[in-house]
């Protein structure tokens, strides 16, 4: 087998390492059994998994925090007496906060150290757990709500970077993955405890919101004995510690290149100029250029519509027919588990298929699946059920209309018979502003749940299509989970220079929190102005945008050392789209025509 060795290539020296048996730093071939072509010498020590897995404790408690209350709402609906402002605020005040608490992050990150940040981290979520289980009134609530969203924006931009930044290169997609495993684990965790607890009479909602103390105080001892980023330590000219936790991390493989290169990438920070890291990333193309990338990624995420999807799956049952409140909580949870499964098919795929077509594909099957719950949306509602019966209307309201414009207006519900799948004496009436569960008036007004037939359907109309709104839900999930979930915070977790990561990812970050806040808080009002089928139709034409822009702007990063990635970005936005792969006896690089984003893109390919 003739290597051609091109010595002016940047990437030269480290395919010499290469044919001599050094493939620590370089990473396994795409896809295929490595064992023959590694030094048994050189495996990866189990120590990183023990990395990875405290760190993910923080994707956890991200999960967790972000599912719970959709479950936990109902129990304390009835038992502070919310109304919907405040029911708003507890959900929407956690995101908030992570939004803020994800961007100040950036700045914390660079101070501190990741190892201090997640342990920050830990340690708000516990006590944020605290405050939440023995809260008194709902401001108390509120307070704990915004605790938790502080601990979420801070774990949620640092764990990706700490996992990226102790990983081998070849395991690192997969590591940065696990921890979007455990995202969707806690919100699977969480939307079980709320099915649990909600068969309690009084405080269940104190068990839901307060478990979250477990893994937040495992996190906080497991973090005092665990070590810095070697990177952020060499930042911070800590050469020996940097040095000792490397080996520590490496085991046996030689870590002189990856000390080497980290190093020098330092150095190149200094030709960038100082100031603000955030106007100096603005001045300089390539981590600009990377930026946007990454922003884009997570605003892209946000906007495929998963969290109108993860928060309202109950609200999104009933509307497709599913009446019952428990099956609806239980559907719920099938739906968060449906999430986290398929994010271990990410898990699994993305060394074997790299970030980009995982992207691309999972792209492709939420867009067909969102089409498919638009359509079936839009048949429900050319068959909803019309207002056969009008009684005495002492209000003179205006809920007269279809089951689906009557769904639609948040004051008004439908009351129906029911015999079979035939649907009768059918009444558009306004709901009780006290409690949706009844009517303001009427024969729903004081309805025992299924007597004489009767039936008040709040937010969803009888429909016969409910099987295709589940299927398309499934398939939504299954497609998103292995690629739109994890890869925003993959990518971002390795596109950005040592001295521009911190702040990099926390911009991102806080991008996929706006955009969260964004979309759920506007998805009942959207479907409201444009209808359910609308709503779903809009979303499938974001998709589409977000593939349009994937296609054309993501670089495959898979297997490539942190410190080379950027590289990818220095020609012109979207210039790279799919350039560098590695096929583990050297590193490939394919420019699109015209741009100067790669130092060696010829020579690489002809290796024979
Ligand atoms: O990657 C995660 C995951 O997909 C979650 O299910 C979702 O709720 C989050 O918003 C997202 O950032």
């Amino acid at each position: 087998m003739g290597f051609r060795h091109h010595m002016n290539d940047r990437m030269s020296s480290r395919r010499l390492k290469a044919e001599h048996g050094e493939w620590s730093l370089i990473g396994p071939p795409s896809g295929g059994d490595t064992s023959n072509l590694l030094d048994q010498n050189i495996s990866t020590p189990y120590f990183i998994y023990v990395l990875a897995f405290f760190s993910a404790l923080g994707g956890f408690l991200f999960g967790y925090d972000t599912g719970v209350v959709s479950g936990a709402m109902l129990p304390l609906k009835r038992e502070m007496n919310l109304n919907a402002l405040w029911q708003e605020l507890l959900v929407s005040s956690t995101v908030g906060a992570a939004a803020l608490s994800a961007l100040s992050g950036g700045y914390l990150n660079g101070w501190l150290g990741r190892r201090i940040c997640i342990l920050v981290a830990s340690f708000i979520f516990s006590v944020g757990g605290i405050v939440l289980s023995l809260a008194q009134d709902k401001v108390v609530l509120l307070v704990g709500r915004v605790t938790v969203g502080l601990g979420i924006g801070i774990a949620s931009m640092t764990v990706p970077v700490y996992i990226a930044e102790v990983s081998p290169p070849h395991m690192r997609g997969q590591l940065v993955t696990i921890n979007s495993l455990f995202i969707t684990g806690g919100q699977f965790v969480a939307s079980v405890v709320d099915g649990a607890f909600s068969y309690l009479s009084r405080d269940g909602w104190r068990y839901m919101l307060g478990l979250s103390i477990i893994p937040a105080v495992l996190q906080f001892f497991g973090f005092v004995f665990l070590p810095e980023s070697p990177r952020w330590l060499l930042q911070k000219g800590r050469s020996d510690e940097a040095h000792r936790v490397l080996s520590q991390i490496r085991g046996n493989q030689n870590i002189d290149e990856e000390y080497d290169k980290i190093k020098a990438s330092i150095e190149e920070e200094k030709e960038v100029g100082a100031g603000v890291v955030i106007l100096r990333i603005l001045r300089h193309g390539p981590t600009r250029r990377a930026l946007i990338v990454g922003c884009c990624l997570q605003m892209f995420q946000q906007l495929s519509g998963i969290n109108t999807v993860m928060y309202y799956s109950a609200t999104i049952l009933q509307m497709g027919g599913v009446q019952d409140d428990k099956q609806a909580i239980w559907l719920a949870a099938a739906t968060s588990a449906t999430n986290f499964v398929f994010t271990l098919v990410g898990v699994w795929l993305v060394e074997k298929v790299g970030r980009r077509k995982l992207v691309l594909g999972s792209l492709l099957g939420t867009g067909l699946s969102l089409t498919l719950l638009a359509v079936s949306f839009l048949l429900s509602a050319q068959n909803s059920p019309p207002v056969t019966f009008h009684p005495y209307d002492p209000q003179n309201s205006t809920c007269r209309q279809s089951c689906e414009l009557c769904m639609l207006d948040p004051n008004c519900g439908f009351c129906y018979r029911e015999n079979g799948t035939v649907v009768f004496e059918t009444s558009c009436v306004p709901v009780n502003l006290a409690s949706t569960d009844h009517a303001a008036w009427g024969r729903s007004e004081n309805l025992i749940k299924g007597s004489d037939n009767l039936i008040w359907a709040y937010n969803y109309c009888p429909t016969s299509y409910s099987w295709v709104v589940l299927m398309g839900l499934v398939l939504y999930l299954a497609s998103f989970a292995p690629g739109m979930g994890p890869m925003p915070w993959t990518v971002n977790s390795e596109i950005y220079p040592l001295w521009a990561r911190s702040t990099g990812n926390a911009c991102s970050a806080a991008a996929n929190w706006i955009f969260n806040v964004l979309v759920s808080l506007t998805f009942l009002h959207v479907a409201q102005f444009l209808t359910y089928y609308g709503a779903f139709f809009m979303y499938t034409g974001l998709v589409v945008l977000a593939l349009l822009f994937v296609f054309a702007c993501l670089p495959e990063t898979k297997g490539l050392q942190l410190e080379d990635i950027e590289n990818l970005f220095t020609g012109q936005l979207c210039s790279c789209r799919g350039s560098a792969y590695n096929d583990m006896r050297h590193i490939h690089y394919i420019r699109v025509k015209g741009s100067n984003c790669l130092q060696s893109d010829n020579e690489a390919s002809d290796v024979e």
